[in-house]
């Protein structure tokens, strides 16, 4: 928590501002109870009107003072405990936004979200406990002993019990409870991956009938954080009541060992009041203590699990001397490369060397597995390879800086992905700048034209969340068209037209060939048909290059690729 806490030098003057007013609050609250000893014992003994009037006078102006800073302090620190949280969930999203697909495959999405919410607010919460009792609870507490001392040296030992005793009852409390707080934030990532995976696959859900064991499943991970929430409960609900047991017993002990003392003529009546004051400022100073002991430990593992996300080393980085690349070619050269995942026993792709260039429509087809998405992954370096090099317009790709590879890059995703927002800023993801001419053009060799029109708003048309008001193929379309009005110098098509049926499936490549005709193209597909008027076709088998060339060349080549045209294709269009 303290690598954390580094970061609240940004509010270094609200800091100082709390511990200000707790300064001054805690010195009235101490200060009170003299006063009240002195209108006892000279005031009423004496019956002093006036002597009261003007120490009452005094003790109004200074507990209203104390208020005052009370409620600056507080609102000082709520602030900062705010603006802390803000700085940290800003902190972990940039992170994240950093990461390679490798940390998101490590880490998983579930426990990204609640890092960077729950985690957080409870970092948050804590720190305004700690701002608010680190000061007070010690200062209360020393300086509390010390005016105890000075009301009657002789009552201190009642002290000297009860403090070690609610030392040990605390000492067990957190042996105990810590281990269990610390589970809390482990639970609650289980709920979050269980509710997240039962959102997101709903449909798969019902189709399957599936709804009472997700239930059960989501039970049973919100029973298991109840039965951990109940067990921490337990353990609070003891520690209160014999907390204030202790301070009766203490109050009591005060009233009959002072009462002794008033009796001999060695105290008086205003200094055993003041006593009791100060001692349940003193044991109320520890519960303080207590309850930040408590809840420090569930925020130092959320913080634990924020500094995990911090402190993660991105593989993918850019390079500190990024190299210049020339801004429009689209040549794209893979020279022995081999890729094995993390924690993967077999390679995803063993040796592979190929080249494309502009103008030149690169197919690339293989079985499911066989590593085509991999070898596109590694072009738009979403991972880095582990030997050989990939070369973007001659330069090795882990030389230049992401951005500028990616820039080059129009990538149309396997599985579709919209954002919420209209048909057009979906389109325009692609070019922020695009005019609506632009935008129109692109949904119209993407064939999206027509469904667009369809609608009633048009490109104006909301896209629900996740893309769920359009079709499987007109999403795959609209991903199309934001690659395509990017206008970059290399497309990757990942298996882009599966959704598609047969006759828009050739309309749209036969409107492709003319528009991206001077770009370098990469096309994944399942189907030979999509694949077979391509320039190269690049077969992969188990990660290895079985072949490449043209359709006609393969045919007679390459058995994988035979093999894979005659389970599409009838005889006569065989020959
Ligand atoms: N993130 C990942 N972590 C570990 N292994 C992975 C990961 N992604 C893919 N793989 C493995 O790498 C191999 C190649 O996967 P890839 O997705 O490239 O295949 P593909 O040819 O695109 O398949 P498909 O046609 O089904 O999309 C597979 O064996 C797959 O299980």
């Amino acid at each position: 928590m303290i690598k954390l806490y580094k970061s609240l030098r940004h509010f270094l003057p609200y800091i100082c501002g709390v511990i200000l007013f707790l300064f001054v609050q805690v010195l009235s609250d101490l200060y009170l109870p003299t006063l009240m000893a002195d209108i006892v014992d000279h005031g009423i003994v004496n019956k002093d009107i006036g002597y009261i009037f003007q120490v009452g006078g005094h003790m109004l102006l200074i507990a209203a003072g104390g208020t005052l800073c009370a409620v600056a302090a507080n609102f000082l620190s709520a602030k900062t405990a705010v603006g802390f949280g803000r700085l940290l969930r800003n902190r972990i999203f940039t992170k994240v936004q950093s990461f390679s697909l490798q940390e998101f495959d490590k880490l998983g999405t579930a426990t990204l979200i609640t890092r960077t919410t729950n985690d957080v607010t409870q970092v948050q919460q804590v720190s305004v406990l700690i701002l608010s009792m680190m000061i007070s609870a010690p200062l209360t507490c020393l300086g509390g002993i010390s005016m105890a001392i000075h009301e009657d040296p002789g009552l201190t030992w009642v002290l000297l019990v009860s403090v070690p005793v609610l030392f040990a009852i605390i000492g067990i409390v957190l042996t105990r409870g810590i281990p269990l707080f610390k589970l809390m934030q482990i639970k609650l990532d289980k709920l979050n991956l269980v509710l997240r995976e039962n959102l997101t696959g709903i449909r798969v859900i019902r189709a399957f009938n599936r709804i009472e064991k997700e239930k059960k499943r989501f039970d049973d991970a919100n029973l298991d954080l109840m039965n951990n929430a109940v067990k921490v409960n337990k353990i609070m609900a003891v520690l209160m009541p014999m907390m204030m047991l202790i301070m009766n017993f203490t109050t009591i002990a005060i009233i009959w060992f002072g009462g002794m003392r008033i009796n001999n003529g060695e105290m008086q009546v205003g200094s055993l009041m003041a006593f009791i004051q100060y001692s349940t400022q003193i044991l109320f100073s520890f519960l303080m203590m207590t309850m930040l002991f408590v809840t420090v430990p569930r925020a130092q593992a959320s913080a634990a699990r924020i500094n995990e996300v911090l402190e993660t080393e991105v593989e993918v980085k850019d390079p500190i001397q990024t190299k210049v690349v020339p801004l429009k070619k689209g040549y794209v050269e893979f020279q022995g490369v081999s890729f094995r995942y993390p924690g993967a026993e077999q390679p995803a792709l063993k040796e592979i060397n190929f080249s494309a260039g502009p103008g030149e429509i690169t197919a690339i087809i293989g079985g499911t597995g066989s590593g085509k998405s991999t070898l596109v992954n590694l072009m738009m370096r979403f991972y880095d390879v582990g030997s050989g090099r990939v070369l973007v317009d001659g330069v090795d790709a882990r030389e230049m800086s992401q951005e500028s590879l990616r820039a080059k890059i129009g990538f149309v995703p396997q599985k579709s992905v919209l954002f919420s927002g209209t048909i057009g800023d979906n389109i325009r993801y692609g070019k922020e700048n695009a005019s609506l001419e632009d935008v129109e053009h692109a949904a119209q060799v993407a064939q999206a034209v027509d469904f667009v029109a369809g609608m009633e708003e048009g490109f104006e048309h909301i896209i629900a969340q996740g893309g769920t008001n359009v079709s499987g193929g007109q999403k795959q379309r609209l991903s199309i068209a934001r690659a395509l009005v990017k206008r970059p110098e290399i497309y990757i098509f990942d298996d882009s037209f599966s959704a598609l049926d047969f006759k828009t499936d050739a309309k749209l490549r036969a409107a492709l060939k003319q528009e991206v005709s001077e770009a370098t193209v990469f096309i994944i597909a399942q189907r030979v048909a999509t694949v077979m008027d391509a320039d190269r076709i690049i077969v992969l088998d188990d990660g290895q290059i079985a072949g490449i060339g043209t359709h006609q060349e393969l045919l007679r080549t390459c058995e994988v690729y035979h093999e894979i045209v005659a389970s599409q294709l009838s005889e006569g269009e065989l020959a």
